[in-house]
């Protein structure tokens, strides 16, 4: 009998030990992590074993077209030249506190010479010039006179005689147009760093918005940066870059670019240059040669100085240095906008005898508009 115990005992414990066994290996075993429900889709093909898509077989049989290649950005379209110095009036607010003093000082009771001497100092200070101030002040006080009977109206005086300081009788349009056949050429010069690049590039935008075509001259060959900055204008438009080697010579650039223009029929090559040199004869001698290199191929049509309106004398000390060089036609003044320097428009056409034609009034891509005299004093007395 007690045998039979032992025996149903050993066979209980081997019973319990194979439970036990069992229990534990359950528990080791990893949990296979549920999968979360896109991996549930069915299998995917390994990457480059795919096979073929349904439309790529019909493509191939030729049921269907081809999908395109991806699609080059779209052209923007540059807005109209004529309504943009109107678009961009308020830019002119620096400037405009010039007008609303003006205006302020005129319209007191008694204009005595305390007055007058606030009125010269106002123009002054926003770099009108000496003499173009004692003009306006002389004229003013001739015209504001009360000689009995009715006091004349301050702002619509102020308003001529302003616009006669800036000139409207100056020719102000771009030359852009060759004769005959061939193509208008504009030559773009001033300093580094006054927006001369930036000016090519909007000005291309100018051509484009009044249907013309053209072609972009990189011989501002100095800074490497300049011809990619150009070259990004040109695609956003549609107009090609002509770019020669970094550090290579500018003139050499401008040629090809210009025979460029006359082979392919272009309306207008627009040619950057560099302004960074070191003396006066090195200047001469560059644009000189840029030039007359140009002119084997075509006249050039207008020579455009680019000068940064918040540099006030230092710029015009600037545009002699380049009208010295080379025949000026026109002056495109950037960075009016924020600037309350207005008066510089005056100033430089009174030194140099040429016409602003363009002016800067942002750095967005159309904010380079055409310079008009009545719609600047407008902007002026607000
Ligand atoms: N606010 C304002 N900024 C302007 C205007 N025109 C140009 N700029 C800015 O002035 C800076 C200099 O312009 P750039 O065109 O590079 O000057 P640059 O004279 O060509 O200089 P380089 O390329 O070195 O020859 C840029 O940041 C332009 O966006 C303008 O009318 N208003």
């Amino acid at each position: 009998m007690e045998w039979l115990y032992l025996v149903i005992g050993i066979a209980a414990v081997g019973v319990l030990a194979i439970a036990g066994l069992v229990t534990t290996r359950v528990r080791r075993t990893p949990r296979v992590p549920e999968a979360p429900a896109d991996v549930l889709a069915p299998p995917t093909t390994p990457v480059g074993t795919e096979a073929p898509a349904a439309e790529d077989v019909a493509v191939e049989a030729g049921v269907v077209e081809a999908p395109a290649e991806p699609a080059a950005p779209a052209l923007e379209t540059p807005e109209k030249p004529a309504s943009r110095l109107v678009r961009l009036r308020q830019r002119l607010a620096g400037s405009n506190a010039l007008g609303r003093g003006l205006l302020g000082l005129l319209s007191r009771d008694k204009l005595d010479e305390d007055t007058w001497e606030a009125i010269e100092d106002l123009l002054l200070a926003a770099d009108i010039g000496v003499a173009p101030t004692q003009e306006l002040v002389e004229r003013l006080r001739t015209r504001l006179r009360v000689e009995g009977g009715q006091a004349p109206d301050a702002r619509a005086v102020l308003r001529e005689e302003l616009i006669n300081l800036v000139d409207p009788t100056m020719d102000r349009a771009l030359k852009v147009s060759g004769e005959g056949d061939a193509p208008g050429v504009v030559l773009v010069v001033g300093v580094n760093g006054t927006g001369k690049t930036t000016t090519v590039g909007k000005l291309a935008r100018i051509l484009v918005a009044d249907d013309r075509t053209a072609l972009l001259a990189a011989a501002d060959t100095f800074r490497a940066a300049a011809t990619e900055q150009l070259a990004t204008w040109g695609e956003r438009v549609g107009v090609e870059v002509v770019r020669g080697p970094e550090a290579g010579d500018p003139a050499s650039v401008a040629f090809d670019a210009v025979k460029q223009g006359v082979d392919r029929g272009v309306d207008t090559v627009v040619v950057d240059t560099a302004g960074r040199l070191q003396n006066k004869q090195g200047l001469m001698d560059e644009l000189g040669k840029v030039k007359r290199v140009i002119e084997k191929q075509a006249p050039v049509t207008e020579v455009l100085l680019v000068l940064d309106a918040t540099t006030g004398q230092n710029g015009l000390i600037q545009a002699k240095v380049f009208s010295e060089v080379v025949d000026v036609t026109g002056i495109v003044l950037t960075k009016l906008d924020g600037s309350a320097k207005g008066g510089i428009v005056i100033a430089v056409q009174r030194q140099l005898g040429v016409p602003v034609k363009l002016v800067g009034l942002g750095e967005g891509p159309d904010d380079l508009a055409p310079f008009d005299a009545a719609a600047f004093v407008d902007a002026l007395l607000g």
